[in-house]
């Protein structure tokens, strides 16, 4: 499984860090345009010449997209403490049953900060 393939989607969404110290700027309210990369590994069918086909990995990710766009994260089961290492989790746990070549989730919360998950 040489062969990877990655799609990004972007949404808007708030949160707030309710387990930082007193007077940390995450424990206040804000919010972010959050980008989530979900990378599929896999063998190249020799005849479509595509591992999946990009529709159906955008396909896959719908369902959990329309729970996080424009929402406030921390009231979604699950993500309570809602950081990039807990959403980034959450986001392969709703997404794999649908999708099970995902290898990976990416989730950048900034321009400058994100994280990875490839599973347990
Ligand atoms: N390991 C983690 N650290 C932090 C998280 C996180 O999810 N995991 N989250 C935050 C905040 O939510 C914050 O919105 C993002 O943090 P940060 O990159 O520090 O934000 P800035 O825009 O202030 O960063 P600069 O690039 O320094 O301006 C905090 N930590
Ligand atoms: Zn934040």
């Amino acid at each position: 499984m040489a062969t990877e393939i990655f799609k990004e989607f972007y949404f808007e969404a708030a949160h707030k860090l309710p387990h930082v110290p007193e007077g940390h700027q995450c424990g206040r309210l804000h919010g972010h345009s959050f980008k989530v990369r979900l990378t599929v590994a896999g063998d190249v069918d020799p005849h479509t010449g595509w591992i999946i086909d990009f529709a159906d990995l955008k396909a896959a990710f719908m369902p959990t997209y329309k729970r996080l766009d424009h929402y406030y994260l921390n009231d979604i089961e699950g993500l309570e403490n809602p950081t990039s290492e807990v959403l980034a989790k959450w986001i392969y746990n709703q997404v794999k049953p649908n999708l099970a070549q995902l290898s990976e989730v990416e989730v950048m919360e900034t321009c400058t900060a994100g994280c990875r998950y490839r599973g347990e």
